[in-house]
This record gives structure tokens, sequence and C-alpha cells, in this order.
């Protein structure tokens, strides 16, 4: 049994940081990686990294397709998909190189790769396929081990082959006919992406919109977005079977109890997360989770075991690598600072990578209804936004909620050209308890997205 002061596990976007900072302490400590491959985690090698920089490539060959609007005529627009790769295959392994670098380097820290998993409350034991398990204690135990795509039950789909969201970033043809079942983050921003490759890109998802979190306006006005680029959509689908006859997969739903039936040359399946706690073996330690397998945890990320703390996507909530990273902060000022710091009242932002963007903080109005809270919602239209006019961005919708007591901002959502930024200075604002009237004469340099933002407040009476 090798005794350490602090056992991480997974290397995910709160265990590395929280591997430095609690080793610069002087805290001896030990990070447990399932892989070499997965060091980083998931946003740096199948997620965050590798899906932005090949949505930057689609960009860039929409930009050039659609420059007639200015005038401009490229003729023969096409594409070299192994470089566009490659560029994206760099990036990640330089992110991942840095993070090994970090880690490697650093004192009172050892870096081990194996699974790890609970043997008692305070004991973890590590299996690698080469050697013995190796056994670690500690009195500070962290859990950052994540998820992975989860897969619906479809009849047929073992005989099928098709890719998650990790198989369809290393794909190295452009698919012909890529049909995708689920509209979230990923189905959205992947599927806008091929489309913007070249493919013929359909949607299917069982709710009755995109994005079935968000407001309905907002998933509405993406949705034209993205039809008017080509996608297409079947909602409110219930997935029936699927087939493949060489290079042909047909997909069956009922819509609306109708049976359908479409056919493709690629399948992607991408319907939300599954927790990794089942690696864990968590009743060694009896540590509680949650009917979906997410770790129980309370406002500090303590678990119900004195010493263990769950960070990142397995304490179940909002999935984002900023909220990880935030985890992190809350336990590192807890733990080395002896702060008082905690999740209550974190303002949660994200930003959905289509183009454009759809930046989203605080509350959306179906969650101001639902709280019963006093508010005014306020609305702008794309085409009312100075900067995109200028740069033919003219698509999207920027909308508010504010509550009419206080004059705070309570929540926004912006789909327009780098929406997710707009949402960050809103969210400056509501933590900085700047008011919407504040925002209504507030001095931005003209012309910038961010001065229309006196265009949105200027709509509250
Ligand atoms: C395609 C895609 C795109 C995304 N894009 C974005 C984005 O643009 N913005 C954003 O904010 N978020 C994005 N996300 C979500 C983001 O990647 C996750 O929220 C983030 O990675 C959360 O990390 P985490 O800290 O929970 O741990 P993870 O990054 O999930 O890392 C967990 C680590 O634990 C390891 N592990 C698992 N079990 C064990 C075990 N038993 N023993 C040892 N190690 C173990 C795993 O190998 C893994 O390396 C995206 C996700 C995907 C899939
Ligand atoms: N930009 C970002 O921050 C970003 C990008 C990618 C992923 N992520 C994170 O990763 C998580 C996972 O993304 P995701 O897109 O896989 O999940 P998601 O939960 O965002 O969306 C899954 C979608 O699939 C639908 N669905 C589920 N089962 C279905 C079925 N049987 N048939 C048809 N549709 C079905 C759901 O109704 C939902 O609309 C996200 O929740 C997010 O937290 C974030």
């Amino acid at each position: 049994m090798i005794k350490k002061d602090a056992i991480i596990i997974g290397s995910g976007q709160a265990g590395n940081p929280l591997a430095l900072k609690l080793s610069a302490a002087g805290l001896k400590t030990v990070l447990i990686e399932k892989s070499e491959e997965m060091l980083g985690g998931v946003c740096v090698n199948v997620g965050c990294t590798p899906s932005k920089t090949l949505i930057a490539s689609a960009k860039a060959m929409h930009k050039i397709k659609t420059a007639h609007k200015h005038g401009i005529s490229v003729p023969d627009v096409s594409i070299d998909f192994e470089i566009t790769q490659k560029r994206k295959n760099d990036i990640v392994a330089k992110s991942k190189k840095g993070v090994k670098k970090n880690l490697e380097e650093a004192e009172n820290l050892d870096l081990i790769y194996g699974t790890a998993s609970f043997s008692g409350e305070k004991t973890i034991s590590v299996q690698n396929e080469s050697e013995e398990a190796i056994e670690f204690t500690a009195p500070y135990i962290f859990i950052n081990v994540g998820c992975r795509p989860a897969t619906p039950e479809i009849d047929g789909l073992k005989d099928v082959k098709w890719y998650d969201s990790t198989g369809i970033l290393e794909l190295q043809e452009i698919p012909k006919k890529l049909i995708v079942i689920g509209s979230g983050y990923i189905g959205l921003e992947l599927g806008q992406m091929y489309s913007r490759f070249g493919s013929e890109v359909i949607i299917v998802e069982k709710a009755g919109q995109i994005i079935s979190n968000e407001d309905a306006d907002i998933a509405e006005n993406l949705q034209e977005i993205l039809e008017e680029e080509g996608l297409t959509f079947h909602l409110n689908s219930e997935i029936k079977n699927v087939k493949q006859d060489d290079n042909k997969i047909t997909l069956t739903f009922t819509k609306n109890n109708k049976q359908e039936q479409i056919e493709g040359t690629h399948l992607l399946i991408v319907t939300g997360r599954k927790s990794n706690a089942d690696s864990l073996h968590l009743e060694k330690a009896g540590i509680k989770q949650d009917d979906k397998g997410y770790i129980k945890v309370n406002q500090k990320l303590e678990t119900n075991v004195d010493g263990v703390y769950a960070l990142g996507d397995i304490k179940g909530g909002p999935q984002f690598t900023h909220i990880s990273y935030n985890d992190y902060v809350i336990v590192s000022d807890n733990i080395l600072e002896q702060k008082n710091t905690s999740t209550e009242g974190r303002i949660i932002p994200y930003t959905v990578f289509t183009d454009p963007q759809v930046g989203r903080v605080g509350l959306s109005e179906k969650e101001a209804t639902e709280k019963n809270l006093n508010f005014t919602v306020i609305k702008i239209p794309g085409k009312r936004i100075t900067r995109g006019l200028e740069s033919a961005e003219t698509q999207g919708l920027w909308k508010a909620v504010v509550d009419n007591d206080s004059d705070k901002i309570l929540g926004a959502a912006i789909i327009g050209s780098e929406g997710g930024e707009m949402t960050s200075i809103i969210q400056m604002a509501m933590k900085g308890n700047i008011s919407a009237k504040d925002l209504q004469t507030f001095i931005f340099s003209h012309p910038t997205y961010s001065e229309s933002l006196n265009t949105l407040f200027d709509e509250l009476e």
C-alpha cells in the first residue's frame, strides 16, 4: 500500500490543474489516468479541441463558398481532408504534449496509467494491462472520471457501422449523406460542420425541438438558419430500426405517428453521455450515486464520504470544460486556502459552437417562468445588429431576461456571430451588478457587436 496525501482519479479538466496545484503546495499527490491516449481528458483528446478545430476549418470553407455575398466569386472550391485532419491532429497532439510535460515535471506528483477503482473507503487499486494492481491510500481522494457516449437501444444497430462523437472526428473521408441521431450540442455542431464540408446532413431528434433545454424561439431560430444552409430535420421522431446493405444505411422511424425511412452513407449517434462511475466500485467505499450513476455531492463538491470529492461531468449537472475547471477552483480554494467557496449562485455560461453560435448565460425565459419570477423578455433580430449588417452576418436573435423589481439581468441567449463572447459580456454585467438600464447607455466602441447591447437593452420600457 502506497501512502499519499492526495489521489486524483482521471486527468480531466479539473484533475490536471488540481494535481499541479496540490503538488506545488507540497502534498504528495498521485494522478491516475486510464490510458496515456486519454491524458488530458475528453476535452483535449476527443471533445472541444478536435471538434472546434475542425469546425473552424468548415467555417473557412463556408466563408469561401458564400463569398459571392461580397461580390467575390471563387470557382471550384475543394478540400484536401487529409490536411484538414492533420491540422486538427497536430493541435490535439500539441495540447496533450503540454499537459504531459507539466504533469511529468511537477515535483511531488506521480502520474500513472491504469484503471482506478475503490478497494475500501480510502483505498484505491490501480490496474493496467501489464502489471499487478497497485494500491494507494490518502486522506484526500478526488474523482474526475467524466463521461462517455451513451448509446440508445436501436433494433439492428449491432449489424451497422456507425460512429459516436469520437469516431466521427477521425473520419478520413467526407460522408456523402450523413444521418445524425440527436440534435443536442454535438449533433448540431458536427452536423453543420460536415454539411459545410460537403455532406448532405439529416438530423433525427426525438424531442419536439432542437437543443431541447432551450427556449422554443431560440431553438426555432437556429433550426431555420441550419435549414437555410441545407440541413434537414425530423423532430418528434422515434427510431424503430436501422439496417445496412453495403454502403447504404436505412433508418426507420415514426414521426407524428407516421412511419418514415431515410437513407444515408454514414450514421452518427449523439444522444447524450453516460457516467464513467461504473469502473470505480463506489460501493466498496459507500459513495452515493444518483439513479443515473452520477456521484452525489454537496455545494463544496464533497461526497458523503469524508475527504472524497467529485468534480466535473461525473457529479451530474452541466457538462462543460469551464464548469469542471471551476470545480477545481472551488476545491483547491477550500482545501489549500481555507476559503468557503461553493457552487451556490454560480453563473453558468455555455456556447453551442454552431455558426452563428448560440451564447447562453443564466436563466432562460422557460426557467424564469418555472421559478415564477417577475420578469420582462427583450429581443432583437440579427438584422438590427449594425456590425452584422456590415459583415454580411445578419442571422440570429438576441434575447435577454430582466428582473422587473431589481432591473438585474437574469439571463441571455444570443444567436449571432461571436454569440458566446457577447454572453460573456452580459455575464460580467450580471456578476458585477451592472443593471439592464446601465447597458442601455454603456459606452462600447463603434462599430462592435457589443455596441448592439445598447440596442437590445433599449427594448426595455
Ligand atoms: C465532441 C465533444 C465536444 C465538446 N465540446 C465542448 C465545448 O466546446 N465546450 C465545453 O465546455 N465542453 C465541451 N464538451 C464537454 C467537455 O469535453 C467535458 O465537459 C469536459 O471534458 C469535462 O471533463 P471532466 O473534467 O469531467 O473529465 P473528462 O475530460 O471526461 O476526463 C475524465 C478522464 O478520466 C479518465 N478515467 C475514466 N475512468 C477512469 C478510471 N476508472 N481510472 C482512471 N481514469 C479514468 C478518462 O480516461 C478521462 O481522461 C465536449 C464534449 C464532446 C464529447
Ligand atoms: N459547445 C459545448 O459546450 C459542447 C459541445 C459538445 C458537447 N458538449 C457537452 O456534451 C454533452 C453531450 O452532448 P450530446 O449532443 O451528445 O447530448 P445532448 O444531451 O446535448 O443532446 C442529445 C440529444 O439527443 C436526443 N436524443 C436522445 N435519445 C434519442 C433517440 N433515441 N432518438 C433521437 N434523439 C434522441 C435528445 O433529445 C437530445 O436532444 C452536452 O450535454 C454538453 O454538455 C458541450
